[in-house]
């Protein structure tokens, strides 16, 4: 076994780990960069990218189907799914291939090939080849996805991993998890032709927690798809090449059908359980996160720090990257730590109509904020350019805080989605009130008008505070 010595050893090569080694190196630091499988990252080989593509290649089949009503008549929908899947791959491979290039840029001396695990807080060993004795760790490890192990029923029950990597499409799919995942590929792959059932344990609908929204999300979706909430996947078994699964609705009722695949989209863990964070001395929350400083990224008052999917605490790209860049430049601060930049929450789901949340979501507010913020909406269905488009679904909320105006957040599901989550969230990052947004321009015909309605709405709402006998701790001062 081979020993080597650095200053930071950053523990997992994807996109957080790749901003952790690049700002502890500026930060003057000798840094190590470990990495147990490819690099690329997540994002790039199986995650935000081929997802994207996949579902770009559905919104053209979508686009022919749908040109009728606007006197465009198509002709006959083909989908060839070996072109789907070659373009798919080919323009992942080229996206994997802008992030090995980086890497491949980084000294070879920097870089060591295996898995890491703690022997002590500063002492970790790289398979069964190298210790490596380190000052600071990054933990940057990411997350899996989580298949339950009676699930296991042989190679037919997949994961949002496997569906980048296929040459064709199948013909029927079952997919269990109504969450970002499920229904960004459920929905791609149904426009693509696929035969496919998507079952919601529940009744959650991708990140919502508005009570309003989801209800509208839920018919909204399922006016397009099979899509069965309250519905458990109860038994799954493998027969030849295809797998048989029995779900079971909350009213007793049990179904079993065939298909080619399950994919198991019930979430993702972090990768810390291989980690040896036992020898870390690190305090741990009930799932086994290291308790963690979100604006310095710091474990504790130690010299480890986390970032990325791995922290669990917002699983997306742009949070990795952040997260990833704070928790390498305090490692190489150590001990001076110090808070970076954390920004206003933003989620998209690439659905259709988009799903979106910007700032605080409505289940936070009622927490924070009982009885203190406004909410106000605005229903796609008769906005005029969501209209033209023939895109006329969906609900906006909004929420903003009584006495100050400060806009809060809001939920969607809406046309254009992605464009309107980002407006609000930097209005609710600059920290504008309600009448400040209510002067910006909105040009004519967009489906913004619909956000200047809900906002007008809103505005009005403010005007009509109930009265409060105790103070809110978490509203903003009184100026
Ligand atoms: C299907 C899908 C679609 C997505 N779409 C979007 C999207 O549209 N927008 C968005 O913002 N986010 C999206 N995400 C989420 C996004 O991809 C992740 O949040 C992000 O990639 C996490 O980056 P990371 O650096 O934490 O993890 P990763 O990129 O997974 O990097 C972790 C690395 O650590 C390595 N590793 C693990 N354990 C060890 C160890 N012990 N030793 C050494 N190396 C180790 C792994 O091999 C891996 O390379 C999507 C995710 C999926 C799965
Ligand atoms: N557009 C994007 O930004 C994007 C796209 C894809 C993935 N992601 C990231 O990846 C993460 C993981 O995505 P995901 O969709 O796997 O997880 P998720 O947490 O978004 O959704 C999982 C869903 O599965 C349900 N569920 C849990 N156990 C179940 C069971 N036994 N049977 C049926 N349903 C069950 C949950 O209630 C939840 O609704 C997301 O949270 C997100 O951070 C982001």
């Amino acid at each position: 076994m081979k020993t080597i010595k650095t200053e930071v050893a950053v523990i997992g090569g994807g996109t957080a780990g790749m901003t952790a080694y690049r700002a502890a190196s500026s930060g003057g630091k000798k840094t190590v960069l470990i990495e147990g499988n490819q690099f690329g990252t997540t994002c790039a080989r199986v995650g935000c990218m081929p997802s994207k593509l996949l579902i770009s290649a559905a919104d053209a089949a979508h686009a022919v189907r749908e040109a009728a009503p606007f006197g465009v008549q198509a002709g006959e929908l083909k989908i060839d799914g070996r072109a789907v899947m070659a373009r798919v791959r080919s323009e992942r491979d080229r996206f994997v291939g802008f992030v090995t290039e980086a890497v491949d840029d980084y000294p070879a001396e920097d870089k060591l090939h295996g898995y890491a695990r703690f022997l002590s807080p500063t002492r970790l060993q790289v398979d069964e080849h190298t210790i490596v004795e380190t000052e600071r760790v990054v933990i940057a490890t990411g997350s899996s996805p989580i298949v339950p192990e009676e699930w296991r029923a042989g190679s037919r029950v997949i994961t949002s991993d496997d569906v980048f990597y296929w040459d064709d499409l199948p013909t029927s799919i079952a997919i269990a998890g109504a969450g970002v995942i499920g229904l960004e590929l459920g929905q791609a792959l149904h426009r693509l032709g696929v035969r496919v059932t998507i079952f919601g344990r529940g009744g959650s609908v991708a990140q919502l927690g508005d009570p309003e929204v989801l209800t509208v999300a839920r018919k909204v979706l399922k006016d397009e798809l099979d899509l069965r909430f309250d519905t458990k996947v109860v038994k799954v078994e493998q027969h030849g090449e295809q797998v048989t699964v029995t779900s079971e609705h909350k009213n007793g009722e049990s179904r079993t059908e065939h298909f080619d695949f399950l994919l198991s989209a019930i979430g993702r863990k972090p990768n810390l359980d291989q980690l040896g964070l036992e020898h870390t001395g690190l305090v741990r929350d009930h799932h086994g996160v290291p308790v963690f400083n979100k604006y310095t990224m710091q474990c504790g008052d130690s010299a480890i720090f986390i970032g990325g999917d791995a922290d669990d605490e917002r699983p997306l790209l742009p949070e990795a990257a952040d997260q990833g860049r704070i928790a390498g430049d305090n490692a190489a601060r150590y001990p001076d730590v110090r808070p970076g930049l954390r920004r206003t929450p933003l989620g998209i789901a690439f659905t259709d109509p988009q799903i979106a949340t910007a700032g605080a979501s409505y289940k936070e507010l009622c927490e924070s904020h009982p009885g203190r913020f406004a909410v106000a909406q605005v229903s796609f269905e008769n906005q005029g350019r969501s209209r033209v488009m023939l895109q006329n679904k969906g609900l906006l909320r909004v929420y903003a805080e009584y006495r100050s105006g400060r806009f809060l957040g809001a939920e969607m599901i809406a046309p254009r989605g992605e464009h309107i989550g980002h407006l609000l969230a930097w209005a609710a990052q600059a920290g504008l009130s309600v009448s400040a947004m209510l002067d910006m321009p909105f040009y004519h015909p967009v489906v913004e008008e619909g956000v200047r309605t809900a906002l007008r709405h809103l505005a009005h709402e403010l005007a009509n505070e109930p009265k409060h006998d105790d103070p809110c701790v978490d509203c903003t001062p009184a100026p």
